[in-house]
């Protein structure tokens, strides 16, 4: 028997000032596809998770990471796919947050995400989201 691999995902949950998150859209041709999502991507042979969560957000919205902290881990199976996500808070950054790779974003409030469809696994994190802002360790 073949052991399954479950890939371990960096992902960044950005809080600007206003207490609001920055989603975007996954591609239509990727895994949960059209799905809106936290920026982040696979951690790579070689890097911890920290450096894997900073590059990503470097290659997808053009900042530069300044104060997070672990907030969440999440593994989750789904049918055509095992991940762990491994989520951090991002209470401080330099540069002005942009998608970088065509996909739609934007800011939202943090009761306001219950409206988007994200994937299954993300459902804990949107939950802890909607805790009062002392319990996530940030201001908003
Ligand atoms: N980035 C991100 N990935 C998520 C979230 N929720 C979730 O289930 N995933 C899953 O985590 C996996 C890896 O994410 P990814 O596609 O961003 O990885 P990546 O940037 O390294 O992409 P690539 O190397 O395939 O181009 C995907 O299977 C995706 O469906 C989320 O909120 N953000
Ligand atoms: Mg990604």
């Amino acid at each position: 028997m073949v052991a399954s691999k479950r890939t371990h995902v960096a992902v960044g949950v950005i809080l600007n000032p206003d207490g609001q998150v920055f989603i975007s859209r996954r591609h239509a041709h990727l895994h949960q596809g059209n799905k809106w999502e936290f920026p982040g991507g696979k951690v790579e042979a070689g890097e911890d998770v920290y450096q894997a969560l900073c590059r990503e957000l470097l290659e997808e919205c053009n900042i530069q990471v300044k104060t997070a902290a672990p907030f969440t881990l999440i593994s989750h199976d789904y049918p055509d796919k095992q991940v762990l996500l491994d989520v951090w808070l991002v209470t401080a950054f330099s540069g002005q947050p942009q998608q970088q790779e065509g996909q739609e974003w934007r800011w939202v409030a943090r009761h306001e995400l219950t409206a988007y469809p994200f994937p299954v696994a993300n459902e804990i994190i949107i939950e802890r989201l909607q805790d009062a802002p002392e319990m996530l360790g940030a201001k908003g």
